[in-house]
Parts: C-alpha cells; sequence; structure tokens
C-alpha cells in the first residue's frame, strides 16, 4: 500500500492541536452568532475537511452552501487568477454569511470572494480561516475575523490541503518531503 506519511517531512499541526483549534473556533462563533442563523459557505475544495469539524463545533442553527474556486492547479504557486469552479446555490442577501477557508495565503481567494459576495448584498460577512500564512513583509488584503493558527511560510498539506489534489485525507498538518515535487 502506498502510504502518504511517509511522504511528509515534518508535522506541522498534529491532530490534537486541530481539534483544540476547532474548539476554540466554535467557541467564539457561538457567541457571537448566539441570536443569528449564518449560512456557512465552505470553499472547496481545500476547507471542506475544516467546515465539516467546524460545523460539529457550531451550536447556533446554520445551513451550509459550497463555493469551488481554485487559484492553484496542481502547483505550489498561485497561479494569479481565481477561478469559479461551482457558485452558490444559495440566495445571501440579507444572510450573515460566515466563509471558512481553509488557509489563507497571498488572500487573493478570500479578497475576491470578499468582493464577490459584497455585491450581492448580505447582511454581513465574516471569514473564518483555519491557517494564516505567515508571509514576511507581506500586508494581506483581507483580515480574517476567526484565526484557527498561524503557520510558517511553507507550502503545507493535510486536513483538506492538496499538492496535487493528494495528501487532503492526512489528518494532520505537514511539511513534505522535498522529493515528492523532484
Ligand atoms: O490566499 P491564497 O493565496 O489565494 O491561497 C489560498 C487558497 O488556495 C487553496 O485553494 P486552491 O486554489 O489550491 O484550490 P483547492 O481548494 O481546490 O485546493 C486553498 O484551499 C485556499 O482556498
Ligand atoms: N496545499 C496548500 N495549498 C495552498 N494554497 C495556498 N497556500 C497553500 C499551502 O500552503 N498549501
Ligand atoms: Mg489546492
Amino acid at each position: 500500500m502506498a502510504e502518504l506519511h511517509k511522504d511528509i517531512e515534518r508535522v506541522v499541526l498534529t491532530e490534537d492541536e486541530i481539534k483544540e483549534i476547532i474548539a476554540r473556533l466554535g467557541d467564539q462563533i457561538n457567541h457571537d452568532y448566539a441570536d443569528k442563523n449564518p449560512l456557512i459557505v465552505a470553499v472547496l475544495r481545500g476547507a471542506f475537511v475544516f467546515t465539516a469539524d467546524l460545523m460539529r463545533a457550531i451550536k447556533v442553527p446554520c445551513a451550509v452552501d459550497f463555493m469551488a474556486v481554485s487559484s492553484y492547479g496542481d502547483g505550489v504557486k498561485s497561479s494569479g487568477v481565481v477561478r469559479i469552479v461551482k457558485d452558490l446555490d444559495t440566495k445571501i442577501e440579507g444572510r450573515d454569511v460566515l466563509i471558512a477557508e481553509d488557509i489563507l495565503d497571498s488572500g487573493l481567494t478570500l479578497s475576491y470572494l470578499v468582493d464577490l459576495f459584497k455585491g450581492r448584498r448580505p447582511r454581513s460577512i465574516r471569514i473564518c480561516a483555519f491557517a494564516v500564512k505567515d508571509i514576511p513583509n507581506h500586508t494581506a488584503a483581507v483580515v480574517p475575523d476567526y484565526v484557527g493558527t498561524h503557520v510558517p511560510d511553507e507550502f503545507i498539506v493535510g486536513y483538506g490541503l492538496d499538492y496535487a489534489e493528494r495528501y487532503r485525507n492526512l489528518p494532520y498538518v505537514g511539511v513534505l518531503k522535498s522529493e515528492v515535487y523532484s
């Protein structure tokens, strides 16, 4: 059996650390949305694992919809263009929208989505990012309202995050061995 684990150079976030992050984010969201009925928008594909865990930590009534966008393709660098693969099925006018994203890196994906959604006149838009990449000398175009954790400026995989569509099913987050890229 080809084992994904053997391709990992270093673990960045363990399963236990991820559980703690989810519990804390859930508490914050439950507090802030106590009397609301938010629409959680999962940004596919990367955020599907995070969103499934986050939703189960959210105790207030909420709905979920899915937006699929892609800008990295099979590489480790953004193409610079966000392509809509699937749009929402839900009307967001008047809704409290909470975008669930796996990682904020260059910020291109989230700034694109926030601009797009603002035009649809939701009551509010907030961002919950599982991981925010710490990029030296980079001022992000968007600042998430909820941040799971900060990660170093390296390409990471696991917990929904892929390299060439692999590794999304790793239950932790890690950095790949360099030979995987060659
Ligand atoms: O802040 P940015 O530089 O825009 O990067 C973040 C985005 O990149 C990844 O998506 P990707 O385009 O790889 O699609 P995927 O979710 O289907 O893997 C990730 O899931 C985020 O959505
Ligand atoms: N898998 C993966 N996708 C990303 N998209 C933007 N940054 C990253 C990253 O570090 N890992
Ligand atoms: Mg990707």
